[in-house]
């Protein structure tokens, strides 16, 4: 749960206090519990640039940022740029600008891609989630609007660092529709289980449709009512056994989940063995429709491959 607080709009124009960098405001692009975000451009790149008043919730971002860049586990989230102070309407800010990630939400990237790709994107954000909980940190307010994927390299990418927890202790910021909480399945304490119970009501949140999922948030809330759907959705039921093992705290590691969801990937992503073309369909234009459709077929499934076992 968060609440929007009030920051101030920015000039069009602002710079830092000490770094003294300048950034030239396009336009906003959200506010949120800890602060607003913005769309600059610095030196002719695009920033976004995160500004709160609450200077050590924005430095919490910030460190948590620092340290996941660290290494070669730059891809968890957005690369940091620059950390500063301003003074807005007479008040001192803290602001961070970062890596602007050029992409679309979770939810809107599968409206439009299509919800075979929910499997193979869940498995990329597994693979962040894991890098994360190493560092010692739960993400804790994990949704869809949370997920950025970026329309050049199609990778998933975390957003708003605002709930991220110290493992152990209680869970910063949540929503309802993904809390474990709010399920009846468990508590709010920041464990690896807490982010994968979120993960995979999202993967179901992603796969039904929006009537479905209203439907399924009256009361009693249960996961039992998440089990229905599965057992009713083509595309949710091959992956029930992690699905159901995640709602039940089964796993230690996101490395865990991963691994199961990517050999249930790979299993259906194999194309079955055809059946010898007839005379009818090897020739005519229904011929050429069907190769059209086999090519474009193993096309999609060298992509899906590619994106899940490389990425
Ligand atoms: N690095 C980034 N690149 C591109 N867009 C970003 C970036 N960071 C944030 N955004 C956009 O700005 C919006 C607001 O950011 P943020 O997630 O921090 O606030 P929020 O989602 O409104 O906050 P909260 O979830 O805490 O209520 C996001 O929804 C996202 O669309």
């Amino acid at each position: 749960m968060s609440f929007k607080v009030a920051t101030p709009d920015l000039p069009r124009q602002f710079h830092g206090k000490w770094n003294k960098n300048v950034y030239h405001v396009l336009r906003e692009l959200g506010r949120g519990a800890n602060g607003a975000v913005y769309l600059t451009t610095q030196g002719g790149v695009k920033r976004a640039v995160k500004v709160g008043f609450e200077g050590m919730d924005i430095l919490m971002e910030v460190n948590v940022l620092k340290s996941l860049q660290q290494g070669r586990d730059s891809r968890v989230g957005p690369l940091l740029c620059d950390v500063d102070d301003l003074v807005l309407n007479g008040r001192p800010c803290t602001f961070y600008a970062m890596e602007y990630l050029d992409g679309d939400q979770l939810d809107d990237y599968i409206q439009k891609a299509g919800v075979e790709w929910v499997p193979v994107l869940i498995v990329q954000l597994l693979a962040r989630l894991d890098i994360l909980h190493k560092h010692g940190w739960t993400f804790g307010d994990l949704k869809p609007e949370n997920v950025i994927v970026t329309r050049q390299d199609k990778q998933v990418s975390l957003i708003d660092f605002g709930g991220v927890t110290k493992l152990g202790n209680a869970v910063r910021q949540f929503t309802e529709e993904y809390d474990r909480a709010y399920w009846h399945a468990g508590d709010r304490r920041s464990e690896v289980s807490y982010d994968l119970f979120s993960t995979a009501v999202m993967m179901v949140r992603l796969v039904v449709d929006s009537q479905t999922w209203h439907m399924s948030l009256g009361e009693p809330r249960q996961t039992q009512i998440l089990c229905d759907i599965i057992r009713k959705s083509d595309s949710l039921y091959p992956y029930r056994v992690p699905l159901i093992k995640a709602f039940h705290g089964k796993y230690a590691t996101a490395h865990e989940m991963r691994a199961e969801m990517l050999a249930i990937l790979r299993e259906s992503t194999v194309a079955p063995a055809s059946p010898a073309p007839t005379k009818q369909q090897g020739s005519g234009t229904g011929g050429k429709w069907i190769s059209s459709l086999f090519v474009a077929s193993m096309l999609l499934l060298a992509g899906t491959l590619y994106y899940a076992w490389f990425l």
